[in-house]
């Protein structure tokens, strides 16, 4: 079911230099239950996308519909209970300096004027036992590293026990193994909340240890959108390859001459056993497969692998055992030695 429903949105601002258009013609369905990873350079439009979905924008034209409802249309009072719904994380955590912890916390819980003080204590206490901070409760942000900073923002963001929560570069701020733990929290919150997640981000890390499908967003538009596994198996976009360059290890060193050799790079996935296949198929058509170079890497739960390889034999058994491996789901590119 959807959740998130973004249909031919355009935004546009007045700036003193003219007019600025932020996102032209931007569709998008999420899915319930997804996380959703939307990544692109600085001045894509991500910021402001993800800034329609709890209105702090609005659209120039188009429609946005959370969970059946379209937002553009709604009055203030049912705006405000709308954005109980949706939660939101920020780079620079966005906690209010002083106040403490506690009182970060309660903050949305007293705004929405529905909860009795012991039922808010409770919360609380709930929230910062999810997020793993009890002991932190009568600090101020101040005495509280950037990843705690950040657990603190997502007990927050949590309080009103929200459908959707909307990450704005949220681990961007972070070192790798911070990143590593709050990414780990999300996914937490995604699998034992049943929370949707919208991620808005630039690091590619991030979208390949949790997102389930992304969207590549260029100057406005959003230029290519798949599964996660898909996109790192097959970009289309020059963007995306770029993307997705940037952390899988698919270079061809300098030292593979790929010159009077026939090379192919070999894509598969978890359910493929590539070397037993390779071997067989080697055997049955006489081919040797050396594997020169590549890897295996983790994509959100799958693993992906992506190997150069060579291929010794005469071009009629070669191209017959490609085939066959073919026929094995494995995805075989030529590389002539200017692929890329
Ligand atoms: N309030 C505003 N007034 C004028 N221009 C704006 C405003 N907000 C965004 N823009 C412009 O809209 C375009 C998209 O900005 P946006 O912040 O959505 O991109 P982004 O992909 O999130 O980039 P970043 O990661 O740098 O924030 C940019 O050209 C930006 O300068």
């Amino acid at each position: 079911m959807a959740i998130i429903e973004i249909e031919h949105v355009t935004k546009q601002f007045q700036t003193k230099k003219g007019v600025v258009e932020a996102l032209r013609d931007v569709s998008l369905t999420i899915e319930k239950g997804q996380i959703f990873g939307i990544v692109g350079y600085s001045g894509a439009g991500k910021s402001t996308l993800v800034r329609l979905i709890n209105k702090l924008e609005k659209p120039t034209s188009g429609r946005v519909v959370i969970e059946g409802e379209d937002i553009t249309r709604l009055s203030q009072k049912l705006l405000r209970r709308r954005r109980q719904n949706i939660g939101m994380i920020f780079q620079q955590f966005n906690l209010f300096r002083a106040k403490t912890v506690e009182d970060n916390i309660k903050y949305p819980l007293k705004l929405t004027k529905k909860y009795s003080k012991a039922e808010i204590d409770k919360r609380v206490d709930e929230l910062l036992q999810f997020v793993g901070l009890q002991d932190k409760k009568h600090d101020y942000p101040s005495q509280l590293s950037g990843g705690q900073k950040q657990r603190i923002g997502i007990a927050r963001a949590l309080a009103t026990n929200p459908d959707i929560l909307l990450c704005d570069e949220a681990t961007s701020a972070l070192d790798p193994e911070t990143t590593d733990e709050i990414l780990r929290l999300l996914k937490r919150i995604n699998d034992e909340l049943n929370i949707t997640i919208v991620m808005i981000t630039h690091e590619m890390e991030v979208v390949k240890s949790i997102c389930d499908e992304v969207a590549v967003m260029e100057k406005g538009r959003i230029v290519e959108q798949n599964q996660v596994f898909e996109l790192f198996t097959n970009p289309v976009h020059p963007t995306t390859k770029r993307f997705v360059h940037s952390v899988l290890n698919d270079d061809i060193p300098g030292e593979v001459d790929v010159r009077a050799r026939k090379i192919y790079r070999f894509i598969f996935n978890h359910q493929q056993i590539l070397r037993p296949v390779l071997s067989q198929v080697g055997r049955q058509f006489n081919v040797d497969f050396n594997i020169l170079y590549g890897g295996i890497t983790e994509l959100t739960d799958k693993l992906f692998g992506n190997l150069l390889i060579e291929a010794v034999g005469s071009d009629s058994s070669i191209y017959a055992a490609l085939d066959s491996l073919l026929s094995h789901g494995i995805q075989i590119k030529e590389v002539n030695g200017f692929e890329n």
